[in-house]
């Protein structure tokens, strides 16, 4: 069991890691909310695995519960789920003392996360991700919100959970795409933070053997994760680090209309073509983007981004709606080498090279 504290004044919380906690999580609930009505929101997948144990747990520790279940996968975090959310809970008359659970991935978690924020002006949430990718980042910083049609999460908040609960065990009925995409944000973190860590997932070459290490890696990435977001909760400075690979990843994504790459997958992409940008623009220590790409490639990640299937202009005008771009500069982040990264000020001719990469 593992315990992180993210310090963020009135705004903090804690982030359990346990094998089984699934089995206890009314009790763990009960320590923290005192209410009566919980309302559970998930997706139908997750829903059929774990929906009614919760449900039934937190039933039999007193609590009212209501479980709003959606449709799996990335359309489902739209702006357009809001109000049948809302619907739902105004027909449970949840008030503004009591209490959202996000179980699931970091669709769920991001949707559900701001629905709460919004919802009466804001209603506590906790964090149950079930995700790798919810797991290791996602569930963590307070970051929610929802896609539009023409760019990913432009619609959000800032609003942080009362505590994130998470199962490791919970990853065994994850699907193995799921399992791999998840890497791609397990691999970010090495290469923003943490070399040790990029040189040990080198080691490790099959989910069992992930498995087997499963502590360790959910440890590192949340640690990294908390460190930042505490050191800049609003995403000004430091925080930007944690966006590596996603400016192209995010393009990638939304010009896909969120139908051909997963996040993870996007990501890979992203932080090997921003790498051999940069590696061109003598930014970046030689030979760092193959290294990312072979550790992509070692799980089964894609690296390739198919400039012949999309349209580089088109791309670019997605970029300069990313939420990073301030004044007339985008900010980009790059590696010195693995494990160093730092946020560059840049003109969207940073990315005219994309086709040549
Ligand atoms: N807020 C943040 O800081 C942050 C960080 C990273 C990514 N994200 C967002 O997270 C989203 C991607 O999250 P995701 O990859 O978890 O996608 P997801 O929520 O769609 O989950 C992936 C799939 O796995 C299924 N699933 C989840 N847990 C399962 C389990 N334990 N057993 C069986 N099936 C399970 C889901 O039903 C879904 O089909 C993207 O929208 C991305 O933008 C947000
Ligand atoms: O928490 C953050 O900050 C991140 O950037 C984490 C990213 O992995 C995540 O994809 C996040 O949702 C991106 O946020 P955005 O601000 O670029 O939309
Ligand atoms: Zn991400």
């Amino acid at each position: 069991m593992a315990e992180l504290h993210v310090g963020l004044g009135k705004n903090s919380y804690t982030i359990l890691i346990e094998n089984g906690l699934r089995h206890r999580l009314p009790e763990e609930i009960k320590k923290i909310y005192g209410g009566k009505k919980i309302a559970i929101i998930t997706d139908h997948n997750v829903n059929a695995h774990y929906g009614s144990q919760l449900e039934e747990g937190l039933q039999s520790a007193g609590y009212e519960t209501l479980v709003v279940a959606l449709p799996a996968g990335e359309q489902t975090k739209d702006f357009q789920m809001l109000p049948l959310i809302y619907e739902q809970l105004l027909d449970f008359q949840l008030n503004r003392s009591e209490l959202i659970i996000a179980l699931g991935g970091g669709v769920i978690g991001d949707l559900a996360g701001f629905a709460a924020a919004s919802f009466l002006r804001g209603v506590p949430f906790i964090q149950i991700p079930t995700s790798l990718l919810a797991q290791v980042d996602s569930s963590i910083g307070g970051k929610v919100g929802v896609d539009l049609a023409r760019g990913k999460n432009l619609v959000g908040a800032f609003y942080q959970p009362k505590k994130v609960f998470i199962d490791p065990e919970m990853l065994n009925t994850l699907s193995d795409h799921f399992f791999r995409d998840g890497l791609g944000e397990v691999i970010k973190y090495g290469c923003i933070k943490d070399a040790e860590f990029f040189s040990f997932l080198q080691t490790l070459h099959t989910r069992e053997e992930m498995m087997e290490h499963i502590e360790r890696i959910l440890y590192t990435c949340c640690d990294i994760k908390r460190r930042v977001v505490e050191e800049d909760e609003k995403d000004t400075g430091e925080r930007m680090l944690l966006n590596f690979g996603h400016t192209i990843a995010h393009a990638l994504e939304t010009y896909t209309n969120y139908a051909k790459y997963s996040h993870g997958e996007a990501v890979a992409i992203g932080m090997v073509a921003i790498t051999r940008l940069s590696e061109k623009k003598g930014f970046t220590q030689p030979g760092t983007a193959a290294v990312i790409e072979a550790l992509a490639k070692q799980v089964g990640l894609p690296t390739e981004l198919h400039m012949e299937e999309v349209d580089l202009e088109s791309l670019l005008a997605i970029m300069t709606l990313d939420k990073k771009n301030l004044d007339d500069h985008l900010k980009v982040i790059l590696l010195k080498e693995i494990g160093i990264s730092y946020v560059q000020d840049e003109t969207i001719a940073f990315f005219d090279e994309l086709e040549n990469i």
